[in-house]
């Protein structure tokens, strides 16, 4: 039994040792755990040479292997978290752990056990106190539950043994019988479900992290117009349900090419994020703010009318562009507008392209009036273009 738990922990240390090669942005806590496999491979290996080994190694060695492995696998679930694991505590029990043990020898097996069990015990509380928390946050509730329930096997079975110990109950821990064989079943599948699950949550973060990037823009992380294009579909479709007309507003940056002209590209790029962020902090959660490319923005107001909050949230951007204090290369003041242009949806709007188009024109009407303005797009401006 034990020869084939340390074989199947070896698997999954080749495993995380792959995963280190290849996924470097985890590989402090993929290290972790493939340290807490080897250890734990160690640990089942040394059971498996009882009794012909060394009592030395393989009774008081493999009870030190577990308790290293558990501090691996849990301070590996932490800086996963990005937590700061606290050091005293993380190196400070296992080498006290391995101190009480020689301590202890071999031969006092139920002290021995005992021990090792409270030391496991300290470290399965301290890392379900301190990786909770984050772990719902990035990851809810239902894996939280799946991730806890190997913890609070380990945790019983640990505390069974503490108890065990203290009470120097007459069981048999390491022959063929019932307590030996939940030991295993319960060692074995925690530790199965420990690696599957972080296995799956590595991948689940990967996965995660590429949405994310796909659905932002790179130089201002506000949405892309790929975002925006999904978000159109969805409150374009909702408006169109509820008879609660949509506001579009194009924004466009005026004379920006000048920018870039004058102060150099880097400048430039600085001034579109500036203006994102000012864009960004006067639209609401509800509100999605996108950048299309270049220097034009789109900012879309579900359940919202344009003569009333479209405007005014427009004016509101108008603002916060004009008020924006930038500083080229040579420390010379930049001013920097922007030209809005605003629509609604209709219903009879054959797509929803259409509000689109008519924010553009409103848009087109602005720079034609002289840029750094509003415009709110009417019946003449359709077909005009610049
Ligand atoms: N720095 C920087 N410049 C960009 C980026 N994307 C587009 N541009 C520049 O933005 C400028 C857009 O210029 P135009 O479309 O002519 O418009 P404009 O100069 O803003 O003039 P109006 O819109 O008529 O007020 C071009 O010079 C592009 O090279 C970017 O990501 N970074």
């Amino acid at each position: 039994m034990s020869i084939l738990t340390s074989l199947q922990l070896i698997l999954y240390a080749l495993v995380w040792g792959l995963g280190c090669a290849v996924h470097r942005e985890e590989r402090p806590a993929l290290l972790h755990w493939l340290g807490f496999a080897l250890l734990a491979a160690l640990q089942a290996a040394l059971v498996a040479w009882r009794p012909e080994g060394p009592v030395w190694l393989t009774h008081t060695g493999s009870n030190v292997a577990t308790v290293f492995s558990l501090a691996f696998a849990g301070r590996g679930v932490l800086v996963f978290l990005r937590l700061r694991p606290p050091d005293a505590l993380w190196f400070g029990l296992p080498l006290l752990a391995l101190g009480v043990l020689l301590f202890i020898g071999p031969a006092a097996t139920s002290a021995r056990v005992g021990a090792m069990a409270f030391f496991n015990a300290l470290l399965l509380g301290a890392v379900f106190m301190q990786a909770r928390p984050a772990f719902l946050a990035e990851f809810g509730r239902r894996m939280a539950w799946i991730a806890t329930l190997p913890v609070l096997a380990q945790l019983a079975l640990n505390l069974f043994f503490v108890g065990w110990g203290l009470l120097q109950l007459p069981l048999d821990i390491t022959g063929a019988q019932a307590v030996p064989t939940a030991t295993w079943a319960v060692a074995l599948v925690s530790a199965g479900t420990f690696n599957f699950l972080f296995i799956f949550l590595v991948a689940l973060r990967l996965l995660n992290r590429l949405r994310e990037q796909a659905s932002r823009d790179a130089l201002t992380g506000v949405a892309n117009r790929r975002a925006m294009q999904e978000r159109l579909h969805l409150e374009w479709e909702r408006a169109r349900r509820y008879g609660r007309p949509l506001v579009a507003i194009a924004v466009d940056v005026d004379h920006f090419k000048r920018i870039n002209d004058q102060h150099g590209h880097a400048v430039g790029d600085r001034a579109l994020q500036a203006v994102a962020q000012a864009l960004q902090a006067q639209v609401r959660e509800t509100d999605q703010l996108s950048r299309l490319g270049g220097e034009e923005f789109l900012v879309l107001m579900p359940q919202a009318q344009v003569a009333q909050e479209g405007q005014r949230l427009a004016e509101r951007l108008r603002a916060a562009v004009a008020a924006l204090e930038l500083r080229g290369a040579a420390g010379a003041p930049i001013t920097l507008t922007a030209s809005f242009g605003l629509s609604e949806s209709q219903p009879d709007d054959a797509d929803r392209e259409a509000l689109l188009r008519r924010a553009d024109q409103a848009l087109y009407a602005a720079k034609r009036r002289g840029r750094n303005a509003a415009v709110r797009w009417s019946a003449e401006l359709a077909g005009a273009t610049d």
